[in-house]
């Protein structure tokens, strides 16, 4: 059965050194049991704090780094390099100081990439190198494909992590649009309302087959979606749920409002 757990720490330097801390131990124990690790990253502020503080950390070196799958739950649909793509900000914060395997590296595709600007067909790229990774690994009895409701094939992600917007969105799932209620496994969204306007995404069977998903988020700007979420509101953050686990990670000023 899945388990909700709501962990509430002073302030955001202390939550970025604790979901650090969280995730390193994850990942040294994901690879105990498969012989690899497979994460989700987020974009967003108190992600590059996360990632900044894993760097900082002695018990990363415990981790075979060249065995890890880093996936990222949506990413803003710009150039390469662009310092507003999450991958941009994950590599300078910490991946691109790591002995990573770069085919392991899986960054959705930028919009100068090999489709163009048709955010379209790189969700649609996306979708097929998900595909294709839980196809390697769907024989190996230790990484299951997961396949998650009408989505397509899943590889296993150990840990899914996700910021929280001031509106309740989580990846690029905004409050009352249409892509929330997308089956497939990604989707392009064209009219954010948080800037750029263009983004690709996980969808949310496809979040939902993580086996742990973790909300992370700080400050007094998040207090009021998140108390919403926490007392049954439904906003996209309440369809954040992890197959063994749902973890909130919140600084005190984002739990403010919680019940
Ligand atoms: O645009 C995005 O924002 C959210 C939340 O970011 P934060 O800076 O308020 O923590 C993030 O989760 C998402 O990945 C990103 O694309």
């Amino acid at each position: 059965m899945s388990e909700t757990v709501v962990v509430v720490v002073p302030d955001a330097d202390i939550l970025a050194s604790t979901v650090a801390a969280r995730l390193v131990v994850k990942i040294i124990d994901a690879q105990a049991v498969h012989g690899t690790a497979s994460v989700v990253l987020t974009g967003g502020r108190v992600a590059a704090k996360v990632l900044r503080s894993v760097r900082e950390l002695p018990a990363a070196a415990a981790i075979d780094w060249s065995r890890v799958d880093l996936w990222w739950g949506d990413e803003r649909f710009l150039p390469a390099g662009d310092p507003d793509r999450n991958e941009t900000q994950a590599r300078e914060a910490l991946l691109d100081k790591l002995p990573l395997t770069p085919s392991r590296i899986h960054a959705m595709p930028a919009s100068d990439g090999p489709d163009g600007d048709d955010a379209r067909a790189a969700a649609a790229r996306y979708a097929t190198e998900l595909a294709a990774v839980a196809a390697s690994t769907g024989f190996d009895a230790e990484s299951p494909v997961v396949t998650s409701g009408a989505a397509g094939a899943l590889p296993r992600f150990d840990v899914l992590m996700l910021g929280v917007g001031e509106d309740g969105h989580i990846a690029s799932l905004f409050p009352g649009h249409p892509v929330l209620a997308e089956t497939g496994t990604t989707a392009a969204t064209f009219d954010s309302p948080k800037p750029p306007p263009t983004r690709v995404t996980l969808t949310v069977p496809t979040i939902q087959s993580a086996d742990e998903v973790w909300l992370i988020a700080a400050g007094p700007d998040k207090a009021t979606p998140i108390g919403r979420v926490l007392s049954g509101g439904d906003l996209p953050a309440a369809h954040a749920k992890g197959v063994s686990k749902t973890l909130w990670l919140l600084d005190q000023a984002a739990a403010a409002d919680r019940p």
